[in-house]
């Protein structure tokens, strides 16, 4: 069985796949820290993991410590996908290709893999980013902003009275109308500018890459912006898709 990590800035999504069959998902979840992975981990795969390969956004130092704990825990290799110019017909766009983020890279390099077209990627996690690709698999660059989480988490943080609890923020989200209690005004007002970033980011993907470009969401919070994109594909998995193709078994490819 194989292990597959994607280490974001808030969480570790993780999951296990067959060695021989890795479309075969055996399990999956979302880890807070890396105590919380090797838990769940212990609970069900305590044997029978054969390898590991990951991605991560994190440190150096914090990726070398869960690669020793896995070793430890779990007997177990890692490959870590790093960051290169090309990869499955699609060239890096940034000035230097190793600060593209890995989370990024690995999503482009899956949603071209998928379509063999014009793409753009919106992957909402702790920050927000666009990645945009076009027909030919030349990826034009992107954009960073402050995901859901830190944008209410600025509010809190910087002011005296924005104060209210998650389920509070959870129940004002079902709305857009405008808001009648502090949570319901954040919450709203965040979402819509979310709303208005998603609708610029396909305004410039039409310019930049044409009207037959395909639109993925992933991460945490896509389910947030889907209705606002109702032909996107919606697809969690992304940069797992991608760390397939950077990081195949060691039996065909090292890292
Ligand atoms: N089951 C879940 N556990 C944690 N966060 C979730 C869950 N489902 C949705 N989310 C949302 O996803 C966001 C984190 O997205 P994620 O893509 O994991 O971020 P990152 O890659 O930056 O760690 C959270 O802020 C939260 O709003
Ligand atoms: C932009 C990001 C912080 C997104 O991280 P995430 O929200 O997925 O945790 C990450 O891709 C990153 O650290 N990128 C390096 C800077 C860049 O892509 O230009
Ligand atoms: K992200």
């Amino acid at each position: 069985m194989i292990l597959e990590l994607d280490c974001g800035n808030s969480f570790i999504k993780w999951r296990v796949v067959h060695d021989r069959d890795v479309s075969q998902i055996l399990a999956g979840g979302i880890a807070g820290d890396d105590r919380e992975l090797l838990q769940a981990l212990r609970e069900r795969f305590a044997q029978g993991l054969s390898f590991c390969r990951l991605v991560s956004v994190r440190t150096d130092e914090e990726t070398a410590l869960l690669v020793a704990a896995l070793r430890d825990g779990f007997a177990i290799d890692c490959l870590i996908a790093a960051p290169s110019p090309q990869l499955a017909g699609v060239s890096n766009g940034y000035d230097e290709y190793q600060r593209l983020g890995l989370d990024r890279w690995l999503a482009v390099v899956g949603a071209y893999s998928l379509v063999g077209r014009a793409c753009l990627i919106l992957d909402l996690g702790t920050a927000i980013t666009s990645d945009f690709v076009e027909r030919a698999g030349r990826h034009l660059g992107g954009f960073i902003c402050p995901g859901m989480p830190l944008m209410r988490n600025q509010l809190r943080t910087h002011t005296r009275r924005i104060r209210y609890d998650d389920v509070m923020a959870e129940r004002a989200q079902h709305s857009l109308a405008p808001g009648r209690s502090t949570a319901e005004a954040v919450e709203r007002g965040c979402l819509l500018m979310l709303r208005g970033f998603v609708s610029t980011q396909l305004e410039l993907a039409r310019e930049q890459c044409g009207e037959e470009v395909e639109v993925f969401l992933t991460g945490g919070d896509a389910a947030l912006v889907a209705e606002w994109v109702p032909a996107a594909r919606v697809m969690p998995d992304l940069v797992f898709v991608g760390l397939a193709i950077a990081c195949p078994l060691p039996s065909a490819r090292s890292c």
